[in-house]
């Protein structure tokens, strides 16, 4: 695979980079809530901007329907990047300057970027292939996707892995190759149908699996229980039922939690209280992981020698339900396990709640990214800079 650095050793002055980036931030209005992923994408930038590139950035922002949506627009996104660089960064469809630096409008506005059909994203991967010489893929939290923005343009351009996609694959190997066990997986979020499709495999490689968040409810309505109006996979019960089968079948021990906070509405301020997992009123959903949980979930961690977790234990962006992501995260700065903390989400919630970074062996800027490697996949994103 062909990286940054033999890109930079070719020479770059003067000729077209693009970069696809993961940009992704939590946004309240239009206001960052959590800078990380620009922070993670400056270093490839920058030594491109610094070796005098004409660098055009593609990126994403949210899931919009493939057609424009101000809401979803990556302009303040523009603003931190250019001043994470140093440099005022451009958005829209302009071309860059040497050693300038222009992000293209979220790349999801177009419907091509997440088509299943091939002909349809290599439409638009020949648009994007048509403004750059060569590609530079560094958007670790979406190597997962096979979109047009980072599988399609790298079969038509010089395609090189940037410097988060080398150091994140680097850091995950660890929990590939060179595993320490017990080896506890936990789980939690909102992606709910986008990951249950990673337990089965990691039903084969864990020791343990812990399930929270809004991941958890698909799991207890498998287990009979009814779950009011929490967020729920009503179509994937009957596979996840099957999980809960092969993991009992597999020794693998997966813990569902015992009580949640039911709330009366999705709000910061929502009326809640405590109930058991199987009492939970119909007219409530459950938006954290409740204290008897939260305590259970730590004693599972505590003599955990690997340890990845994925996806916030409940809705953290409200204080009244961050208990539960911060109960996981204490875990595991507590812990003396190798811990990975992957997501965006996820990673934003370490550093909204206060807890030192420097308390986990790596946070990685992807979730399902890190998840999908970690059961085994093969990442199209990384797999198509092999070629
Ligand atoms: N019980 C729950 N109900 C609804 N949303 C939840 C619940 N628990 C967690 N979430 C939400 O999950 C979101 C993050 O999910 P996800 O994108 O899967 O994680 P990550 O970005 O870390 O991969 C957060 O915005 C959080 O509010
Ligand atoms: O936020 C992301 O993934 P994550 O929530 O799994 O960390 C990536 O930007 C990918 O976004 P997507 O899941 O809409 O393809």
């Amino acid at each position: 695979m062909k990286t940054l650095d033999d890109l930079l050793s070719e020479g770059v002055s003067g000729r077209r980079v693009l970069v696809r980036a993961d940009l992704n931030v939590p946004l309240d209005g239009d206001r960052i809530t959590d800078d990380g992923r620009v922070r993670a994408s400056v270093p490839t930038i920058k030594a491109l901007v610094d070796a005098g590139a004409r660098v055009l950035v593609a990126a994403h922002l949210g899931r919009p329907k493939g057609e424009p949506d101000p809401k979803f627009s990556l302009a303040p996104v523009a603003v931190r990047l250019g001043e994470l660089l140093g440099t005022p960064v451009g958005i829209g469809t302009g071309t860059a300057g040497d050693g300038t630096v222009v992000l293209l409008e979220n790349i999801r506005f177009d419907a091509r970027e997440t088509s299943k059909d091939d002909a349809e994203r290599a439409a638009l991967a020949d648009e994007l292939a048509a403004k750059a010489d060569a590609f530079v893929s560094d958007g670790f939290g979406v190597v997962h996707r096979k979109q047009a923005s980072v599988y399609d343009v790298a079969k038509k351009l010089p395609h090189y892995a940037g410097r988060l996609v080398l150091a994140e694959v680097e850091v995950l190997r660890k929990l590939t190759d060179d595993l320490r066990r017990p080896y506890v997986v936990a789980l939690g979020g909102s992606k709910v149908s986008d990951k249950l499709g990673v337990i089965k495999n990691l039903l084969t490689k864990v020791d343990r699996l812990l399930i929270g968040g809004g991941m958890a409810y698909t799991f207890l309505k498998a287990q009979g229980h009814e779950v009011g109006g929490s967020l729920l996979q009503e179509d994937q019960v009957e596979q996840v039922a099957g999980f809960l089968k092969e993991a009992e079948e597999r020794g693998v021990e997966l813990v569902l939690p015992v009580d949640v906070l039911a709330a009366t509405d999705f709000a910061p301020d929502a009326e809640h209280e405590v109930v058991a997992t199987d009492a939970i009123p119909a007219d409530r959903q459950g938006l954290d992981i409740g204290p008897a949980t939260r305590e259970l979930f730590a004693s599972k961690l505590a003599d955990a020698k690997t340890v990845f977790w994925n996806g916030p234990m409940g809705v953290f962006e409200f204080e009244a339900f961050a208990g539960g992501t911060r109960a996981v995260a204490e875990a595991l700065v507590k812990s003396d396990a190798f811990t990975v903390v992957g997501g965006g989400d996820s990673a934003a919630a370490v550093r909204a709640l206060g807890l030192p970074e420097d308390g986990f062996s790596h946070i990685s800027t992807g979730g399902g990214a890190s998840l999908e490697f970690l059961e085994g996949k093969e990442l199209p994103g990384v797999k198509v800079l092999e070629d």
